[in-house]
């Protein structure tokens, strides 16, 4: 049992999967996007692991630039979308990959949906580590998924309790008490 501030955690997925599947979700991109010249667009704070070691793994020209949203507090969602950090890059015209560490309500990949496709890029695409099927509220197009999970509370790898637990190599799950 690993604990994170007051709540009880087991390990869920391993690092080992999470690497694994990362090459090949990779290994997709090198093949669909090669000549397109992509501009992978990560969303800060939860993703930064899983857009480093996407990009470690695409072997093809591309760009990477950041959004940094906000909406969870404690382990659910406040249903308010911030924009801590903005896009300080025209995509207009660019074929965009938006890197998030997981799709639960679907509030915020909505946001970022809109605030993207309002810019006039050539093409959007959605990478998620994780996706909570059973959780989503808003129905939001992705095209690439690492792995479907329970609607439980996880963290690690990127992810956070109240801004704890993001320094571990593997998800981990909540245990109920
Ligand atoms: O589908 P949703 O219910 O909208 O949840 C998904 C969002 O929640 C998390 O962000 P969070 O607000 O925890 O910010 P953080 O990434 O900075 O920790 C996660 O990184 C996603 O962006
Ligand atoms: N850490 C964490 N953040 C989330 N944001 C949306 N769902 C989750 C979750 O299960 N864990």
């Amino acid at each position: 049992m690993i604990q994170v501030l007051d709540l009880k955690f087991k390990e869920y997925i391993t690092a080992e999967q999470i690497q694994a599947r990362v090459r090949e979700i990779a290994e997709e991109l090198n093949t669909k996007y090669s000549g397109k010249n992509p501009l992978f667009l990560g969303i800060l704070n939860g993703s930064f692991m899983f857009i480093a070691d996407i990009f470690k793994n695409v072997n093809i020209p591309c760009e990477v630039s950041f959004l940094k949203i906000n909406s969870y507090q404690d382990t659910s969602s406040t249903e308010k979308i911030k924009e801590l950090i903005g896009l300080n890059q025209s995509i207009e015209g660019r074929h965009v990959i938006i890197l998030e560490d997981i799709v639960d309500t679907g509030r915020t990949l909505d946001y970022i949906l809109r605030t993207v496709l309002a810019q006039k890029p050539a093409s959007v695409e959605v990478a998620t580590l994780l996706y909570k099927p059973s959780a989503t509220i808003i129905p939001v197009p992705i095209h690439y998924v690492g792995f479907e999970i329970e609607n439980q509370f996880v963290l690690g790898y990127g992810l956070d309790y109240n801004g704890y637990g993001r320094n571990s190599n593997s998800i981990l799950i909540k245990v109920d008490e």
